[in-house]
């Protein structure tokens, strides 16, 4: 059966910059859940929140995660996956329903506020204060989904390094 990685974690943490590179490096297919999203809206997160409203951000969530989750692929593939998707928990039910194995990108918050944008997040607008009680709001739900937790307190290469070998142990089983 082919490997389904989900990536997931605060916004900032690395999902997509990481998982894109892991991907590349071991020759597995990548999506973007954020990117699959706005590209079948055509229009970014941040109009889905203030047009729609993010109850329907969520429930497009749950439905990309499921398809990616469920179409049979014909590689091993990185799901680098929105920051909230532990906020629903149908969405963790589903992926492991589905055989992904739920890697948690656990990065520090003081890295995070070093280099995120809060600007062009429409949950983090109101800045760093919200980054913190997101943080502790969620920091138990990506924890129970994980398989598996990757401290990402080093340097890019490094982590990346630590995420293409771990998911080579899966890949030997
Ligand atoms: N260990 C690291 N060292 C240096 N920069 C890092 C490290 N980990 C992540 N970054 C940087 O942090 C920034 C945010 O990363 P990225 O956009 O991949 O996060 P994300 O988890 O996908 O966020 P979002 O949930 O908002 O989509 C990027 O510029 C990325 O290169
Ligand atoms: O943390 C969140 O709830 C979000 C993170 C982003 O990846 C997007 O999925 C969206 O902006 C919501
Ligand atoms: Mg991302």
């Amino acid at each position: 059966m082919n490997l389904k990685i989900l990536l997931i974690g605060m916004p900032g943490c690395g999902k997509t910059s990481l998982g894109k590179r892991a991907a590349k490096s071991l020759d597995f297919s990548f999506v973007d859940l954020d990117e699959e999203i706005e590209k079948s809206q055509n229009k970014s997160i941040n109009d889905i929140f203030t047009e729609n409203g993010e109850e329907y951000f969520r429930r497009l969530e749950t439905e990309k995660l499921k398809e990616f989750c469920s179409v049979p692929q014909n590689k091993d593939i990185i799901i680098s996956t929105g920051g909230g998707v532990v906020k629903n928990n149908i969405n963790i039910e589903n992926a492991k329903f589905l055989g992904g194995y739920i890697i948690f990108i656990d990065r520090p918050l003081n890295f995070i506020m070093e280099d995120v944008d809060t600007s062009d997040r429409p949950l983090l607008k109101d800045g760093a204060d919200k980054l913190i009680s997101l943080y502790s709001e969620r920091y138990e739900l990506y924890r129970d989904a994980a398989d598996y937790i990757i401290t990402n307190n080093m340097s890019f290469a490094e982590v990346l390094k630590e995420i293409i070998n771990h998911i080579k142990t899966l890949s030997d089983k």
